[in-house]
């Protein structure tokens, strides 16, 4: 099975999770793009989405689903978003499409997180996969050498802005073991939007799509 079939069974598993008539948080990437054409075909009818990015917001206008700020909404019920990867107790790195602040806050509103993958995701310590950062643009430097006092080894994403008008350092080389520490200090260094360790406020149900089906974990 490819990794993208993997990602289409997870997102379809997903759909069990969505109540009709809600208000659904929807992320970002193409693990969540497969959850909403597949919501939109044989999903329940929702009342309102409420988008973690421009990319997702189009997607579903263009389905004929109607989009809500969170202004609006009020907190939301459910929140179905991928990662990058996924330890066993549910902490992500997030933001490989460099949506991960709008994410967070929605996740932060949203009382379940469903989080749906393929099983590639699935790792035994956070870290192989480049941590995004979200930086205001004239602290770019300034946060990349504090990184690198960290451990870490910065990239900027050249050329890339976020939905929000900002920029993104992919910081590699990084040992977490300490994801919620981690997670804290990064987003104490002046200038840092948000970092995409999501060790706080990780996923309440984790479904993985792979060869023998949907594996579904839930946080302890
Ligand atoms: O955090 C994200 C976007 O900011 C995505 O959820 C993450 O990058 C996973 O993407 P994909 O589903 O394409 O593998």
């Amino acid at each position: 099975m490819s990794s993208d079939a993997a990602k289409r069974e997870a997102a379809r598993a997903a759909l069990k999770f969505v109540e009709e008539g809600c208000i659904l948080g929807v992320g970002t990437g193409s693990t969540v793009n497969h959850f909403i054409d597949l919501l939109a075909a044989e999903g329940p009818s929702i009342r309102a989405a409420v988008s973690s990015s421009d990319a997702s917001t189009q997607r579903l206008q263009e389905h004929g689903i109607e989009v809500m700020e969170l202004n609006s909404s009020g907190d939301l019920d459910l929140y179905v978003d991928g990662a990058d990867e996924s330890n066993r107790l549910l902490q992500l790195i997030k933001g490989g499409g460099g949506a991960l602040t709008r994410e967070k806050i929605i996740a932060a509103a949203s009382r379940k997180f469903v989080c749906i993958a393929d099983r590639s995701k699935l790792v035994r310590a956070l870290g192989a996969f480049p941590l995004p950062v979200e930086v205001i643009p004239m602290a770019r430097s300034y946060v990349a050498r504090k990184l690198k006092a960290l451990g870490g080894i910065p990239n900027w994403r050249e050329g890339f802005v976020t939905d929000n008008g900002n920029q993104i350092i992919d910081v590699s080389g990084l040992t977490i073991s300490e994801p919620i520490k981690l997670e804290d200090t990064i987003n104490a260094i002046p200038g840092v939007v948000t970092v995409g360790l999501f060790a706080r406020r990780g996923a309440d149900v984790l479904l993985l799509g792979g060869e023998d089906g949907v594996e579904r974990i839930d946080r302890r």
